[in-house]
C-alpha cells in the first residue's frame, strides 16, 4: 500500500522504501490490524513507562539478582552507542555483535568500576530492534550497582520496567504476540515439558499457522469480493466461489481439530490435575509422598488419616502435575470424616487423570468391591474424549502377595502392581505415568502447536463461529463479513488490533530487564 505525502501517517515517508532493515516499517498500512497496533504503541504516552519509541535509553539488570559469577546489564534505545561509548572512554564502539574485552568507569568520578565484556547490538539486529548494549560484568553487588549507577548518570538513560525490553521487541516488529507468551512461558518453565512447549512457541510455531490460515481467509475474501464486483462476468475465473469454499471448510476441520486439543496446552502450562483416590488405608498418602519426594502426607495404619485435599506440584516424568490426596473413600463413618470423603469427591470431579488404588492383598473386601464398582468402573465406561478423564488401577502392597496366596480376580481392570513399601513397580508406574500425561497434555516435542492460553482458545473458536455464518450461495455481502471478522479473530491471536488491556496482562507476566 503506498500513501499520499498528505496520508494518514506522513511520519513514516522519512522511511525510504527500499530501506530493508525495517520491514515493519516498510509497507504500513492503515487496514492492518497488526501494523495499526504496534503504530498505537510506538505514539504511546503512558503516565509512568514512556512508550516504546518514545527516545528513552532504558537499562536494567538482566540476569538474575544476588551475588553470581556474571552478570548481564543490557540498555536498549538510541542512546546505547553513547553510553558504551562513556562508559569505556572510547571515542570508537567495540565491533558489531563481537565480545570485547573493557575498562569500565563511572564518567563523573573517572572512578574504574570493571573490567567486562560488552557487546554492542546496532538497531535493527538487536533483541527489541532498537540499539542494545550488554555489559557482562563481575556478578558482585557493588559492581553492578555501580555499573547501573554510572548508565543513570548517562543523559537520555533511565531504568527499565518490568517487561519493557520485550515490549519494545514486539512494538518493533521483532516478537509477536504468540512468541510474547512463548518467552514469558520459557522463563516460568518448571518442567522439561514445558520448556519445549514454550520453546516452540518462541520459535512462532503457533504464530505462523495463524498467518497460514488467516492468508486463506484472505484469499477466499478476494474471491468473494471480486464475485460480488464482477459478478458472473466473463473476465472471471471459472469456480472461484467453489475453490473459495472449499479453503474455507478445509480451515474449518483444521481449526476444529485445534480445538478439541485446547485443554490440552493449557494443562501443559498451568499443571495436569492427578488426583489420587482408593479405599482407606490403600496406601494412597504413602504414594503422594513418594511420587513428590517429601512427606506431604501423614501415613498411618489408621484408616481415615487423610481428611482434607492435599495438594502439592509435582514434576511428573517432566509434566507439570498438581497430585492431590484424597480422604479414603467409605460410608458411614463420623461427621468430620464424612466431610473429607464429601471434598474427595468433588476433587474427583475435577481430575484429569485418577490414580486408583487398591490393596491388592485386600482385594476381596468390600469396601475394594465397591470401590472397582463405582468409581473405576463409570470412569471406564465414559466415551473416549478430550474432556473425559483418565484412570489408572494400581494395587499397592504387592510385597504382602506371597505366590500362593489367591490369585487377582480374572475380571480386574488392566492394572499395575506397586509397592510404596519396598518401591519395586514404581518405574512402570512412573512409565505408565508419562504417556498417560503425555495424552493429558500432548506431547511437546510433536504434533502440531499447542494452544496454552485461554486467549488462544477463544479466538480460534471465535474464528470458527464466524465461519459457521459463511454462505455464500445465500447472501455474498454477509459471507464476505463473516470471512471479515473470522480473519479478525486469528490476527488479534497473534497480536493485531489488540487492546492495551491484553497487551498489560501479558507483559506483566515479564520482570524488569526482560
Ligand atoms: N506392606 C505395605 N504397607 C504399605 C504400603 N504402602 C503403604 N503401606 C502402609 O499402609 C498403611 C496406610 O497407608 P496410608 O498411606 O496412610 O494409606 P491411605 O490410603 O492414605 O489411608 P487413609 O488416608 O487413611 O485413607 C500405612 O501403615 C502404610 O505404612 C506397601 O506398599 N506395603
Ligand atoms: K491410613
Ligand atoms: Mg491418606
Amino acid at each position: 500500500m503506498v500513501h499520499s505525502p498528505t496520508g494518514p501517517h506522513p511520519r513514516f515517508l522519512l522511511v525510504p522504501a527500499s530501506e530493508p532493515q525495517f520491514p515493519h516499517l516498510q509497507t504500513p498500512d492503515p487496514g492492518d490490524p497488526v501494523w495499526n497496533m504496534r503504530w498505537a504503541l510506538c505514539t504511546r504516552r503512558s503516565s509512568g513507562a514512556a512508550a516504546p519509541g518514545s527516545g528513552a535509553t532504558i537499562f536494567a539488570l538482566s540476569s538474575g539478582q544476588g551475588r553470581c559469577g556474571i552478570a548481564v546489564i543490557r540498555t536498549s534505545g538510541p542512546s546505547s552507542g553513547h553510553a558504551l561509548r562513556i562508559l569505556t572512554a572510547a571515542r570508537d564502539l567495540p565491533p558489531a555483535r563481537h565480545a570485547s574485552l573493557r575498562l569500565l568507569s563511572d564518567p563523573r568520578s573517572g572512578e574504574p568500576l570493571d573490567r567486562a565484556l560488552v557487546l554492542w547490538f546496532p538497531g535493527p539486529r538487536s533483541f527489541t530492534g532498537e540499539d542494545c548494549v550488554e555489559f557482562h560484568v563481575h556478578g558482585g553487588p557493588a559492581v553492578v550497582s555501580g555499573v547501573l549507577q554510572a548508565l543513570g548518570s548517562v543523559p537520555g538513560l533511565r531504568p527499565a520496567e518490568a517487561g519493557e525490553f520485550t515490549r519494545r521487541a514486539f512494538a518493533n516488529g521483532k516478537l509477536n504476540l504468540t512468541e510474547v507468551e512463548g518467552l514469558a512461558d520459557l522463563i516460568h518453565a518448571e518442567t522439561e515439558a514445558q520448556r519445549r512447549q514454550a520453546l516452540r512457541q518462541l520459535d512462532g510455531e503457533l504464530g505462523h499457522l495463524c498467518r497460514g490460515w488467516a492468508e486463506t481467509l484472505t484469499k477466499a475474501l478476494a474471491h468473494v469480493e471480486a464475485y460480488i464486483d464482477f459478478g458472473e462476468d466473463d473476465n472471471l475465473e471459472e469456480g472461484v466461489l467453489e475453490q473459495a469454499d472449499i479453503e474455507v471448510r478445509a480451515l474449518e476441520v483444521a481449526l476444529g481439530a485445534h480445538l478439541r486439543d485446547a485443554r490440552r496446552g493449557q494443562r501443559l502450562r498451568s499443571g495436569a490435575h492427578v488426583v489420587v483416590t482408593g479405599p482407606p488405608n490403600a496406601g494412597k498418602s504413602s504414594l503422594v509422598n513418594l511420587l513428590s519426594r517429601k512427606p506431604v502426607s501423614i501415613v498411618s495404619p489408621e484408616p481415615g488419616t487423610t481428611r482434607d485435599v492435599l495438594e502439592t506440584p509435582v514434576d511428573l516424568a517432566g509434566f507439570p502435575v498438581l497430585l492431590s490426596d484424597t480422604a479414603g473413600l467409605r460410608e458411614g463413618v463420623g461427621p468430620v470424616e464424612q466431610e473429607g470423603v464429601r471434598r474427595a469427591r468433588e476433587r474427583l470431579e475435577q481430575a484429569d487423570l485418577i490414580l486408583a488404588m487398591l490393596d491388592a492383598s485386600d482385594l476381596a473386601s468390600p469396601s475394594s468391591c465397591n470401590f472397582l464398582a463405582t468409581v473405576v468402573a463409570s470412569v471406564g465406561a465414559q466415551s473416549p474424549s478430550d474432556s473425559s478423564q483418565r484412570l489408572l488401577l494400581v494395587l499397592n502392597k504387592s510385597d504382602l502377595l506371597s505366590p500362593e496366596g489367591p490369585r487377582p480376580p480374572p475380571d480386574l481392570p488392566p492394572h499395575l502392581l506397586l509397592s510404596c513399601l519396598t518401591g519395586e513397580g514404581l518405574d512402570g508406574l512412573l512409565e505408565a505415568l508419562r504417556k498417560e500425561l503425555a495424552a493429558v497434555c500432548g506431547d511437546p516435542s510433536t504434533g502440531s502447536p499447542l494452544l496454552t492460553r485461554a486467549r488462544h482458545q477463544h479466538h480460534l473458536q471465535g474464528c470458527l463461529d464466524a465461519l459457521s455464518h459463511y454462505k455464500p450461495s445465500k447472501d455474498l455481502a454477509l459471507a464476505a463479513e463473516a470471512l471479515r471478522v473470522a480473519r479478525g479473530h486469528l490476527t488479534r491471536l497473534t497480536g493485531g488490533g489488540g487492546t492495551e488491556e491484553i497487551l498489560d496482562i501479558i507483559f506483566r507476566d515479564f520482570c524488569v530487564g526482560k
